[in-house]
């Protein structure tokens, strides 16, 4: 793996209230298809599974898995170990809700966005420059998915929801199919 590709495995964790707020505002409902890109230890994926979702955790961190797989046993949970820049996207429709490594945040989009994808919304905990750059007029091929899909901000979070405080301001990237 080069440089440019290794994980960095600092994190802003969602608080669990704040999780609960987080997945609370998305529209999954029971039975859906949920992906958590970067599941840390499940912060998310834990109120996921209480809305009913089924759930993909993606994670890449030796002891995260571990502890999502120990954590979500007899659950509809399906732990993944692969990178999220390289994920192989379910073929039937599904969501996304997630609080993903910051700096895969391009290469996520590309590939929710790309051709044939099955996204159905997307719900991302993202730092507001990423949110304002794909929300906005010049994102990255904007002028063929945004056909597909409309993206806006879905509001700011506090910083204080994040375990360490988040640095920068952070919002919601919230993504749905037109
Ligand atoms: C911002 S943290 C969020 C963790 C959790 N979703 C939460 O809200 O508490 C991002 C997570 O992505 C994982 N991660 C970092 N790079 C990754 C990669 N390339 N592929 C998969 N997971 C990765 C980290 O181990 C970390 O758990």
């Amino acid at each position: 793996m080069s440089a440019g590709r290794r994980p960095r495995w600092g994190w802003h964790r969602l608080a669990d209230d704040a999780a609960r707020k987080v997945v609370a505002r998305t529209p999954v409902r029971p039975g859906d298809l949920v992906v958590d890109l970067g599941a840390g230890c499940g912060a998310l994926t834990r109120h996921l599974v209480a809305a009913g979702a089924e759930v993909i955790a993606v994670e890449l961190h030796p002891e995260r898995l571990a502890e999502l797989r120990r954590r979500f046993a007899g659950h509809p949970v399906t732990v993944v170990r692969a990178d999220v820049r390289d994920l192989r996207l379910p073929r039937r429709p599904f969501r996304v809700v997630a609080n993903p490594p910051f700096e895969a945040t391009d290469a996520i989009l590309r590939r929710l966005l790309g051709r044939g994808s099955a996204l159905v919304s997307a719900d991302l905990v993202l730092p507001r420059h990423a949110v304002e750059r794909w929300a906005g007029p010049s994102a990255p091929g904007a002028g063929r998915w945004r056909r597909e899909w409309h993206a806006g901000s879905g509001g700011a979070l506090p910083r204080r929801w994040f375990r360490p405080a988040a640095p920068m301001p952070i919002e919601v990237l919230r993504i749905r199919r037109r």
